[in-house]
């Protein structure tokens, strides 16, 4: 079993005991209080913003403990002063160490795009994403069939959250192009192998439509290389363990945009 296995195995589980804890009934009060969503798409898509998609995970399969002491409340903050356009929460436990907690604490200090960064596989998720402050929600086409996809991805749509639709190679993209997503996702990791490149998004741009809204994800370590990805269609770009590795991941993503947009302003002016 490889390690999407595992983490879907431990979900459907972990969906399950959710379900009898804290049951629909239970949600839909949260969900009546819930604020109004913002858009993920237009934020990414905006002039005046980096693209960047910044995500908060303090570990992971492939890389263990990345950052056990960061807080979500600075952190979060911190990412959008630094210009991101929206955050990426890791709500996953068993697998990431994040909470559902981390995000209505994002929620609670940020007016800005939220992902809730799961393994989404049942609409009880959904419900759970809208409940606790999420405007958008992740598929990963490699653990649903694309009519799934299509129906999930409906769902989501009618509690008024975004879908990101994440694929990672050719015959998901093209099975997955229908489903009405939002935003399309390229991994450029494999989650089955862990291994990354960005040769991925870049030989992936070619085969998706104008109008898709597209997002680079994973193994994003330098400005050249989103300016690299902006020339491939991309407006988003999804970063997690380069800013989360340093003690202080607003700093670190304050000193990177700052430099991003550095870069940007003397090639506008080359
Ligand atoms: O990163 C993993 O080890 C992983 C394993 C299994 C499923 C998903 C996994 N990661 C999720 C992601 O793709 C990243 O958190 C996200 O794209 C940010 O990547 P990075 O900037 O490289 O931290």
């Amino acid at each position: 079993m490889n390690i999407l296995d595992q983490i879907i195995e431990h979900k459907k589980k972990e969906v399950e005991d959710r379900k009898s804890l804290y049951p629909v009934k239970l949600l839909e009060k949260s969900i009546f209080f819930a604020t109004q969503p913002v858009s993920m798409k237009k934020y990414i898509t905006r002039e005046d913003k980096t693209g960047i998609i910044a995500e908060f995970k303090r570990k992971s399969p492939s890389k263990g403990i990345i950052n056990a002491h960061a807080g979500v409340e600075r952190t979060s903050i911190g990412y959008m002063q630094a210009g991101a356009s929206a955050l990426s929460i890791l709500t996953d436990k068993q697998f990431f160490g994040g909470a559902n907690e981390d995000l209505t604490t994002a929620r609670k200090y940020n007016f800005c795009p939220i992902i809730r960064k799961d393994f989404t596989i049942d609409e009880y998720q959904i419900i759970e994403a809208k409940s606790i402050g999420a405007d958008a929600i992740l598929l990963i086409a490699a653990v649903l069939d694309p009519e799934r996809s299509k129906i999930l991805t409906a769902f989501a749509h009618s509690f008024g959250l975004e879908v990101l639709l994440e694929v990672h190679d050719e015959d998901e993209l093209k099975k997955n192009l229908d489903v009405g997503a939002d935003m399309i996702g390229v991994n450029n990791r494999n989650l089955k192998t862990f291994e990354v490149s960005i040769d991925v998004s870049k030989r992936l741009s070619a085969l998706m439509p104008e109008h898709v809204v597209k997002v680079s994800e994973s193994g994003i370590s330098s400005p050249e290389t989103i300016l690299e990805l902006k020339k491939y269609g991309y407006r988003g770009f999804l970063m997690g363990e380069n800013f989360m590795k340093h003690s202080r991941p607003d700093e670190a993503a304050m000193e990177f945009m700052t430099e991003l947009r550095k870069q940007e302003t003397v090639k506008q002016h080359a």
